[in-house]
């Protein structure tokens, strides 16, 4: 087990990561039809700045998400994949923060787009 160091840990993180997801019962339609290609640098990007403090991520994720037809069952089942994937691969301060702010920024989504 080692900690996340480096962007080529994140890029190992978020292809298993979406490999889940795009597997998931609950959550898969919401990934099914996304450019992969395109979307995973983006997320990965997200993630350096957040936890490697790299920049070159400027979009607005928050309003990404305000379209899709979010729920409870889904954030859960997301934020569960998430926190898996950590486990399975990393230990360590970044990795402890990115489960927590992962649950932050994921609670923040549900109070403003769960109905
Ligand atoms: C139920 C939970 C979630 C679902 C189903 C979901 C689904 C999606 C989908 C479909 C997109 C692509 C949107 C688009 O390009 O139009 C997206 C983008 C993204 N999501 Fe989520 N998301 C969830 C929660 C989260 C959480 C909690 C985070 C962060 C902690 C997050 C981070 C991101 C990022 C960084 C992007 C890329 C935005 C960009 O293109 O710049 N998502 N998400």
């Amino acid at each position: 087990m080692k900690e996340i160091e480096t962007k080529q840990d994140l890029v190992l993180l978020i292809d298993v990561f979406y490999q889940k997801l795009v597997q998931d019962e609950v959550v898969s339609h919401f990934f099914k039809h996304l450019d992969l290609e395109e979307h995973l640098p983006r997320v990965v990007q997200f993630w350096s700045f957040i936890l490697l403090d790299e920049a070159g991520y400027s979009a607005n994720m928050m309003e990404k998400h305000a379209k899709l037809d979010l729920n409870q069952e889904s954030f859960e089942r997301w934020l569960k994949l998430f926190h898996e994937t950590i486990d399975q691969f990393f230990v360590g301060e970044k990795a402890d923060l990115a489960k927590q702010r992962s649950t932050l920024i994921g609670w923040t989504m549900k109070t403003k787009f769960i109905k």
